[in-house]
């Protein structure tokens, strides 16, 4: 190892992005190796806009694993965190760095510590999918550190592990992923349905809702719908089964109607599902609840959507729009809805894309307090305003895979001392 000298360190940085699903995953057949009751299918979104960023770093002076999330250290000890590292060891090669004269072998592996840093570029735990983005990233990163001969699906088997929804992260584009039959869960991967080139037309807002509930999680809030919702098991053996075919040919032809469709009656499936358990699980909250009749409204009134909606375990509304023109109207729509509180400047309540607000017409606090009420909308007296009932929006698009970065300034742990910058 390293010709006897215990000072180096090899490190790897990569970026990954997180992904929405517009076919719900919700149940495990299979708790310890997480495996779902059905297949479901994901957008991955910009990694521009949301993504995670992990550094691991290997070293012989390094004396345990450790991990830092957001700049303080995490415990290690869970399983999931265990389950991942076990996997990627056991798999783990010998390495070469000539440049810095480091030698690895495989057996080194079992005896080395890893140094894990990870940052996510939104809220973490606040229902926007950071375990999804960071599991595959936490993945992905150590497979390159411990040169893993394995290809994207099998790594996407083993961040499952970690937590379901992140073998999807594995990919950008729309992904699948498969549930599999085996009980050692070797055929449950994500595989890519297409790349983000495919559908470039989409624009994704998400409205993060200011809520003050105490959420269920989704690993205990699934295993209470398996033990106890009967719609649970019709919607997987009856329903999603013909949902996916018809959501690969939607997405196979950019058919945005059935797209939207297929989308929306999911997303209303899942929490059915969870009004269905017991108790009653509510992710959703009366602003949710709202924005999904603003978006039924005007698809009605336009003859075909315009705007598919989706939330997961939580309020947030994730709004896909067909393109750039409906997604400067539906901003319009929404900041006409939930204005920015006072004193809050718009530059700073719609993140992300900001380029839509110009679209829009929306430069200004002035420009959104002159905004009308939408078309299909006239005929009600008078519409009311719910300003503080969002915190803010992000605009985003379908976006890419996880990547290397390999220069050495974006790492997040010291290069010589393998610590937190
Ligand atoms: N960058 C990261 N690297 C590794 N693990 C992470 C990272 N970010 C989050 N996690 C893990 O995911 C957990 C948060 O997951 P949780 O499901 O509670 O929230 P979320 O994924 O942000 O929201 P939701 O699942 O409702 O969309 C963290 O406690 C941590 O264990
Ligand atoms: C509603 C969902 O977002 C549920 C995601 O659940 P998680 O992947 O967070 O659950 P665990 O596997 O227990 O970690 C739907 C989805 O992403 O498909």
């Amino acid at each position: 190892m390293a010709n006897g000298l215990q000072n180096w360190v090899l490190m790897v940085t990569a970026q990954t992005p997180t992904n929405i699903a517009v076919i719900k995953y919700w149940g495990k057949r299979d708790e310890t190796l997480i495996l779902p009751v059905n297949d479901s299918i994901s957008v991955t979104l910009d990694p521009e806009h949301l993504c995670t960023t992990t550094t691991v770093a290997v070293s012989p002076s390094f004396e345990n694993d450790r991990m830092w999330l957001n700049g303080k250290e995490i415990s290690l000890s869970g399983g999931r965190f265990q389950n991942c590292l076990r996997e990627i060891r056991c798999r783990a090669n010998s390495v070469d760095d000539e440049d810095k004269g480091i030698h690895i072998k495989k057996e080194d592996w079992d005896r080395l510590h890893v140094h894990i840093a990870s940052y996510n570029n939104f809220p973490t735990a606040a229902g926007l999918a950071s375990s999804a983005a960071g599991f595959a990233c936490l993945v992905f990163s150590l497979a390159k550190l411990m040169n893993l001969k394995e290809d994207q699906g099998a790594l996407s088997a083993i961040a499952r592990q970690g937590s379901g929804s992140a073998c999807r992260s594995l990919y950008g584009g729309f992904v699948k992923w498969v549930m599999g039959n085996d009980d050692n869960g070797s055929d449950s991967i994500a595989v890519q349905l297409a790349n983000e080139a495919h559908w470039d037309d989409l624009v994704i807002i998400i409205a993060v809702v200011s809520s003050q509930q105490k959420e269920t999680s989704s690993t205990t809030g699934m295993r209470e719908s398996v033990e106890t919702s009967a719609l649970l098991h019709h919607r997987a053996q009856e329903v999603v089964p013909k949902r996916i075919l018809q959501m690969e040919e939607a997405i196979r032809t950019h058919d945005f109607p059935s797209f939207a469709r297929l989308t929306c009656a999911d997303s209303n499936q899942f929490h059915a599902v969870c009004l269905d358990t017991c108790p009653p699980i509510f992710y959703m909250n009366d602003t949710s609840h709202r924005i999904i009749s603003y978006v039924e409204k005007w698809n009605r009134s336009a003859g075909t959507p315009q705007v598919a909606y989706t939330f997961d375990a939580g309020p947030n509304a994730v709004l896909i729009a067909r393109n750039r023109e409906v997604a400067s109207l539906m901003l319009q729509r929404l900041l006409f809805y939930f204005p920015p509180p006072p004193a809050t400047e718009l530059t700073s309540y719609v993140l992300g894309d900001k380029s839509i607000l110009k679209d829009a017409g929306l430069e200004m606090r002035k420009d959104v307090e002159a905004l009308s009420p939408p078309p299909e909308t006239k005929d009600n007296i008078p519409s009311q305003k719910y300003a503080g009932d969002v915190s803010y929006f992000i605009c985003t698009r379908p976006g890419r895979g996880p990547v290397l970065l390999a220069d050495e300034s974006q790492a997040l742990l010291h290069p010589e001392t393998g610590l937190p910058k």
